[in-house]
C-alpha cells in the first residue's frame, strides 16, 4: 500500500466529505431553484398578461371615447354650422355651442386625466374648441391644422376609422415635469348625411396612462419594457424613463432586443434575467374598440411588451434565507472537520500501530532467540514438576540423551536417564529443590539411549510461585571433557612417557588391587624387579638417544613375553618391574628366565650407522620374590626383588635371583 504524505491525506479527507455534501445538496437546491425559476416564469407572464390587457384596455378605452365624442351631435351641428358659412361665424349660436363643447372637453379632459389636449378642427385645419392641460394656449382659433401628419391623416379616413400617431415628447403642464410622452388619436367627424365636417384630435398623455400599469404602480416585481418596431424604448412617465424614452433598447440591453425582434411572444432566460414577453400591433389587435380602422405608422408597429424578472440563483436563495446558509456553512465545516479529525486519529493510530507492530517484531524476534539460546545452549535445561516428571527439556540435552521431545515430556521420570550408580546422588539433589533450600545440584552419569553413559553435573533450582512450588529448573552441564581431562592428566601422572609403560606409581595403585584380591583368593602374587645391564656403557658408547631405543625395544619385548594380567611398569632409569598376579615362586622364576632369554637373544634394533648390523644386544638381570599379603604394601617386596636383583649383578648379571621372603 502506497503511503501518501499527511497533506495530501488532509487534502483528500476535506475535499472528500465536502463533495459528499455538495453531491447531497446539490439535487435539493437544484429542485429548490428550478421550483422558483418555475415561480418567476409564472409571475412574468402573469405580469405580461396583466401589463398587456391594461395597455389593450386602456388604448381601446381612448380609442372608443374618440369615437364617442366625434358622433357627439352638438359637436357636429357646430361644426356644420362653420362649413356652411363662406367665412366663419361666431355668432349667438356658435357661441353658444362653443360654450357647450368648451364644458364637454373640460369635464372630459378632467374626468379622464389620460389626455393632455382634445381639440376639434374644421376641414380647412382651423381649430374651434381645444381644451389643453397647458393652460398657455391660447383660445379659438388658437392653431392651423392643415399642415399636420395627424390633421392630414384623419382627413382620409372614413367615419369611426382612427389615426394614432407614433409616440413624442411633448410640453407638460405640471412644473416638475417639463416634458412627457403623448399620442395624437384622431379620427373625422362625419354629419348625418355622410360629408366630412372636421376632424377630432386627442393628445393622450402615455406617461400617464403607463404609470397606471401594475409594474409602474410596484404591484409585482420586475421590470417592463415596451419597444416599438424600430427597438425604441416607449415607456415614460416613471423616474429615469424619460431620459431613456426614444433610446434604442439594443443599445443597452441586445440580447433582449434579439429575442424580442426574433418572436412575437415567448420566454427567454437571458444571463442573469427571464424575458417573457409579447408584441402587440394596434392596427390589427383593436377588436376590443369601436374604431373600424387604426391608421399608424408603420415603422412604429407593433410594440414589443417584455417582463424582465431576476433570474433565480443559488445564492440569492442562500441570501434569502442567512440561518439556511449558516446551516450549510456548519455542514460543510462539519463535514471538513470530521475529515481533518479522521485522518488525523487515523494518522495516530496507523503510528500506535506500526510501534506495536515493531514491538511486536522485537518480541517475537528476541522469544525466538531466547528459545534458540534455550534449545542450543551448550548446556542442557529441563525442568521437572513435583514428581520428578519431565515437563520441558532443550534440544541440547535431548541430543545427548538421543530421545525426542515427544518421547520424554510429560512421559519420563528425570532420574530414569540417571545411572543407577549416581542414581542416590540425583534423588538427594532433587530432594533440596524440592524443600527449603529450593536449589540442589549433583555429579551424575546420564544413560543415553545408544547405551552410553555420560557424565554430568546438574544444577537445580525450585521455581516458588506464591501458590507453593511451581517446577524445578536445571542446568545440565557436560562432565565428559572434564572427565576425560582427568583421566588423561591421571594417565600421564601414572605412565612412562618413553615406553608408555606405567610408573612407579601406577605399580603401586595396581599393587593395592592385586593385593587385596590376593588376599581375598589367597592366590600368589610375584614381583620381577629388572634391571638393564651396564646401560651406562650403552649411554656412553652410542649415545643416549641409542640408550632411549633400547629402553623401548626392551619394554616393547617385555609386553610381549608377560601376559595381558602381568603389570609391567619402569620403575625410573634402566629399571622395570613386573606384578605378576596368581603367580607362585615356579611360575615367577619361569617369567624372568624366559624374560632374560628373550632380552639375551633378541637385540634391540637401531640406526645402521649405530652398530654395523644395526642390532645391539643388551642383557638384563632379574630379582624375583613374592608379595605378601600381610606386609600390606608392595614397599617390602619391591625391596626384596631389588635385593634379588644386585644378587644377579653381583653373580655376573644376565641372569634372575631368587629372593625368598623373610621369615
Ligand atoms: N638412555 C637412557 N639412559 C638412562 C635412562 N635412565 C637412566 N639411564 C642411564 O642408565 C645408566 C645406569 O647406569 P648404572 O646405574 O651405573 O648401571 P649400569 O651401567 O647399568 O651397570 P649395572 O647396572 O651395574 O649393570 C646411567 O648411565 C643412566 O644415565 C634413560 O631414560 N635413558
Amino acid at each position: 500500500m502506497i503511503i501518501k504524505p499527511l497533506w495530501v491525506r488532509l487534502t483528500v479527507a476535506v475535499l472528500l466529505p465536502v463533495a459528499l455534501v455538495t453531491l447531497t445538496l446539490t439535487p435539493i437546491f437544484t429542485s429548490h431553484l428550478k421550483d422558483r425559476a418555475d415561480g418567476t416564469r409564472r409571475s412574468a407572464e402573469a405580469l405580461l398578461a396583466s401589463e398587456y390587457d391594461l395597455l389593450l384596455r386602456s388604448m381601446n378605452e381612448s380609442f372608443n371615447q374618440v369615437l364617442a365624442t366625434a358622433e357627439y351631435p352638438q359637436l357636429k351641428r357646430f361644426l356644420s354650422r362653420q362649413d356652411a358659412a363662406p367665412t366663419p361665424t361666431w355668432g349667438l349660436a356658435s357661441q353658444n355651442d362653443w360654450e357647450q363643447l368648451e364644458a364637454l372637453f373640460d369635464t372630459l379632459l378632467t374626468h379622464f386625466g389620460r389626455y393632455t389636449r382634445l381639440a376639434v378642427v374644421d376641414t380647412e385645419g382651423r381649430e374651434w374648441v381645444a381644451t389643453s392641460t397647458v393652460p398657455q394656449l391660447s383660445r379659438p382659433p388658437v392653431a392651423d391644422h392643415g399642415a399636420t401628419t395627424a390633421f392630414r391623416k384623419a382627413m382620409s379616413l372614413q367615419a369611426r376609422d382612427l389615426y394614432v400617431s407614433s409616440l413624442r415628447l411633448s410640453a407638460s403642464g405640471g412644473e416638475q415635469a417639463p416634458a412627457t410622452t403623448v399620442i395624437d388619436i384622431a379620427t373625422p367627424i362625419v354629419g348625418d348625411t355622410g360629408e366630412r365636417l372636421g376632424v377630432l384630435l386627442f393628445t393622450l398623455d402615455w406617461s400617464r396612462l403607463t404609470t397606471t400599469l401594475p409594474h409602474a404602480l410596484g404591484e409585482a416585481p420586475g421590470e417592463a419594457l415596451l419597444v416599438d418596431a424600430q427597438g425604441k424604448w416607449l415607456l415614460s412617465g416613471t423616474e429615469g424613463q424619460v431620459e431613456r424614452f426614444g433610446q434604442p433598447l439594443e443599445e443597452r440591453w441586445d440580447d433582449a432586443w434579439s429575442a424580442l425582434s426574433a418572436r412575437n411572444q415567448g420566454t427567454v432566460i437571458l444571463e442573469d434575467h427571464l424575458l417573457a414577453f409579447r408584441s402587440h400591433d394596434i392596427r390589427t389587435q383593436h377588436y376590443r374598440s369601436q374604431a373600424g380602422m387604426i391608421l399608424s405608422e408603420a415603422e412604429t408597429q407593433p410594440w414589443r411588451l417584455g417582463i424582465l424578472m431576476p433570474r433565480p440563483s443559488l445564492w440569492g436563495l442562500l441570501k434569502e434565507n442567512p440561518v439556511q446558509l449558516l446551516a450549510i456553512a456548519l455542514v460543510y465545516l462539519l463535514s471538513g472537520a470530521f475529515g481533518v479529525f479522521w485522518v488525523l486519529s487515523n494518522y495516530r493510530l496507523r503510528g500506535l500501530r506500526q510501534r506495536a507492530l515493531a514491538f511486536s517484531r522485537e518480541a517475537r524476534q528476541y522469544a525466538g532467540e531466547v528459545q534458540d539460546l534455550y534449545e542450543h545452549a551448550p548446556c542442557g535445561y529441563h525442568s521437572l514438576d513435583s514428581n520428578g516428571r519431565v515437563i520441558k527439556i532443550n534440544r541440547t540435552e535431548l541430543d545427548w540423551l538421543g530421545y525426542r521431545a515427544d518421547e520424554v515430556i510429560d512421559r519420563c521420570h528425570y532420574r530414569n536417564f540417571v545411572t543407577p550408580e549416581t542414581r542416590a546422588a540425583f534423588d538427594a539433589a532433587f530432594q533440596k529443590v524440592l524443600g527449603e533450600g529450593q536449589e540442589g545440584s549433583a555429579e551424575c552419569e546420564l544413560l543415553c539411549r545408544d547405551g552410553t553413559r555420560l557424565p554430568v553435573a546438574i544444577q537445580g533450582k525450585a521455581h516458588v510461585t506464591e501458590e507453593g512450588f511451581q517446577y524445578s529448573r536445571a542446568m545440565v552441564f557436560d562432565l565428559s571433557e572434564r572427565k576425560a581431562l582427568e583421566e588423561k592428566l591421571k594417565m600421564q601422572a601414572l605412565t612412562d612417557p618413553l615406553t608408555g609403560l606405567g610408573n612407579r606409581r601406577y605399580l603401586e595403585d595396581q599393587a593395592v588391587m592385586e593385593i587385596a584380591r590376593a588376599e581375598r583368593s589367597g592366590a600368589s602374587l610375584s614381583l620381577i624387579a629388572i634391571d638393564l645391564d651396564h646401560f651406562k656403557r650403552v649411554n656412553d658408547t652410542y649415545g643416549h638417544d641409542v640408550g632411549d631405543l633400547v629402553l623401548q625395544a626392551f619394554a616393547k619385548l617385555a609386553r610381549q613375553v608377560l601376559r595381558d594380567g602381568d603389570v609391567l611398569c619402569r620403575m625410573g632409569g634402566e629399571e622395570f618391574a613386573v606384578l605378576l598376579p596368581d603367580t607362585n615362586r615356579e611360575q615367577a622364576l619361569q617369567v624372568a628366565e624366559r624374560l632374560r632369554e628373550a632380552v639375551a637373544t633378541t637385540p634391540a634394533k637401531v640406526d645402521q650407522d649405530v652398530t654395523e648390523d644395526g642390532a645391539l644386544a643388551y642383557t638384563t638381570s632379574l630379582g624375583v620374590t613374592l608379595v605378601s599379603a600381610r606386609e600390606g604394601s608392595l614397599k617390602p617386596a619391591i625391596k626384596r626383588a631389588d635385593q634379588g636383583l644386585y644378587a644377579a649383578k653381583e653373580a655376573g648379571r644376565n641372569r634372575a635371583h631368587w629372593q625368598p621372603v623373610s621369615p
